[in-house]
């Protein structure tokens, strides 16, 4: 049996120079993916989930480096060719970024934008591309998708327009999905079924998936896999149920505390993490939550912490853990500070 994850990357950096000085957005980042599996990406806004995913992809703003593996079904994702690019990008591998008003061509009809990949990837026909962009549309829940065809992206509202986008992404059967804050421009009932359609596509197709979000409970009950960035570390992974029922790290269980709509907390007042991010140009010595953390200790603030396993899916980088049997109701420092 084939043991190795579809997506390895490893001691992953990614810097962007800027007038402030060098951002280190992504500081030695090694995350395993495996095929037919969901993974969440979790953290605060300016965390480095996007930088860290368009690293992956190879997308990186200018005056930045990057360094550390990427490997994708065996292959080094940073070292392709552009031919091997176009092969593995659209095709074996999808992205579906925020905005699909920015994503979609505004000028181009919708059966245009589904099919050109098709045709060009999978080397189908013009009627048989047309012929999967319908059953495209009905996977995705787009009602009559005959006429949805026809439309340019402004004439359909942004849920539908983020469906489209979706089935786009899907339409050369990619083996895996990145898909970074794919709802967040929508209306929370909108959001909850377009997250709800990606988890049910990826398990039908079999399908992986990394799944990006500020938001803990996009990814709660849709993911298999959670891992926790904060100022472009890794703070806790390990499986979505045991992070987010037990979590570790002081970081994750503050970020429990903070977020409104998981079920099992949904009657515990929230918690505000006082503080903000550490200055992305210069990083302390230590850990880099200490200034927050409410558990912090002078070890905390010399010794930057290393993943350490906690559980047989389940890694920490934290001096001082929550204790293992410990309700994820407060954590991290709540006095605005
Ligand atoms: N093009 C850029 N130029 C300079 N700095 C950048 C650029 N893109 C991101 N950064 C910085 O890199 C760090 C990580 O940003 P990133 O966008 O990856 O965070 P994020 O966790 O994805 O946040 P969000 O949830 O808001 O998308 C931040 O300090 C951000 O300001």
């Amino acid at each position: 049996m084939n043991t190795q994850p579809l997506l390895e990357v490893r001691n992953l950096r990614a810097y962007i120079g800027t007038p402030r000085g060098t951002v280190r957005a992504v500081d030695d980042v090694s995350l395993d993916l495996d095929a037919a599996r969901a993974l969440g990406i979790v953290g605060e806004s300016g965390s480095g989930k996007s930088v860290m995913a368009r690293a992956i992809m190879g997308l990186m703003p200018p005056r930045s480096g990057r360094s550390g593996a990427v490997t994708f079904q065996g292959r080094d994702l940073l070292a392709l060719s552009k031919k091997e690019k176009r092969e593995v990008w659209g095709k074996q591998i999808a992205v579906v970024f925020q905005d699909p008003g920015r994503s979609l061509n505004p000028v181009v009809r919708v059966e245009r934008q589904l099919t050109e990949g098709m045709r060009c990837h999978l080397g189908v026909s013009r009627s048989e591309a047309r012929g999967r962009a319908l059953r495209l549309l009905e996977e995705v829940g787009v009602p009559d998708p005959e006429r949805r065809l026809r439309n340019y992206p402004h004439e359909m509202s942004g849920g539908m327009r983020q469906r489209v986008m979706i089935a786009i992404a899907l339409a050369c059967e990619p083996d895996l999905l990145i898909a970074d804050e794919p709802t967040t421009a929508l209306d929370v009932t909108v959001q909850r079924q377009i997250l709800d359609l990606l988890r049910r596509v990826q398990r039908e197709r079999g399908m992986s998936m990394m799944l990006i979000s500020h938001d803990l409970s996009v990814v709660a009950g849709r993911t298999d896999r959670v891992s926790v960035m904060y100022a472009g570390k890794l703070a806790e992974v390990g499986s979505t149920r045991e992070v987010f029922e037990a979590p570790r790290h002081r970081y994750t269980h503050a970020l429990l505390g903070a977020t409104p709509t998981i079920d099992h907390q949904r009657h515990a007042p929230l918690q505000v993490i006082g503080g903000s991010l550490p200055d992305p140009t210069d990083p302390q010595p230590g850990c880099r939550f200490a200034p927050r953390c409410a558990h912090s200790d002078d070890a905390c603030s010399t010794t930057g912490p290393s993943l350490v396993s906690v559980g047989a899916d389940h890694v920490v980088a934290c001096l001082n853990p929550v204790a293992a049997a410990a309700p994820a109701l407060s954590g991290g420092r709540s006095d605005g500070r």
